[in-house]
């Protein structure tokens, strides 16, 4: 069921796209069918060129013919079309459970707009449930983690943080040849100044807050699809 919920998610959003636009692709279970959609209106003469927010999506879209380039090339896109693990009523996410979140930012931040697409049980009245993924650089790892948990102390975190690792136990890294530490808020009652505390961190990269960068959200339910709009990029 929960498949069927995120294809239509990313059947809806379909509507968001026209030939000829520069397209951000996120990454992710609930992306991957976005990009499955797209490869097929590209096999049928749709125009676009593209950038993918991972290694994964990147190789998908190879194989799906569609045209790729990079922020290099180009400095702007029309639109990113990418999954959550949770957004709030003020379109703010919590993104990064595929350890992508750098690249999604970026490409994000690069976009006229981003929409999300979700089933509807990512929608939450607060943040948090869901472990932020904080990207950090191996370097100092322990002095890291440490200034992490000192942060979540301050911020009230009712649980501890973690470094993800892959199913044989090592470390997992990101694209970018990070680490994730996952932190175990249960809520996060102040997002905007919990960003910046985290990015005062010196191994800290990037976190999975995503603040005013999503302007529109198609959520996908039993019921039907919902499409909700209102944050305008600042
Ligand atoms: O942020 C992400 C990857 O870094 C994904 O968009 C997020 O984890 C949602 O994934 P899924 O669609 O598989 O639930």
């Amino acid at each position: 069921m929960s498949e069927e919920l995120k294809r239509k998610a990313a059947e809806a959003a379909m509507g968001e796209i026209s030939s000829g636009m520069r397209i951000g692709l996120g990454t992710g279970s609930t992306a991957r069918h976005f990009v499955d959609l797209l490869g097929a209106e590209v096999a049928r003469g749709f125009q676009c060129l593209c950038v993918p927010t991972s290694e994964a999506t990147a190789a998908q879209a190879r194989g799906l013919a569609i045209p790729l380039t990079t922020l290099e090339e180009i400095d702007r896109l029309d639109v990113t079309i990418d999954g959550t693990d949770e957004i709030d009523g003020a379109f703010r996410l919590i993104k990064g459970g595929g350890a992508a979140l750098l690249r999604e930012k970026i490409v994000a931040a690069a976009s006229e707009r981003m929409v999300v697409i979700a089933d509807d049980s990512k929608l939450v009245e607060t943040l948090g449930r869901f472990p932020l993924p904080i990207e950090v650089n191996p370097f100092g790892l322990a002095a890291t983690a440490r200034a992490i948990g000192e942060a979540m102390a301050r911020f009230g975190a009712e649980g501890g943080h973690a470094l993800r690792r892959k199913p044989d136990g090592t470390a997992l890294l990101t694209d970018g040849g990070h680490h994730i530490i996952d932190a175990s808020f249960g809520r996060i009652s102040d997002a905007e100044a919990l960003s910046g505390a985290l990015l005062e961190i010196p191994g800290v990269v990037q976190h999975g807050l995503f603040i005013g960068l999503c302007s529109e959200a198609y959520l996908a339910s039993v019921s039907g699809t919902i499409r909700l709009s209102g944050h305008a990029k600042p």
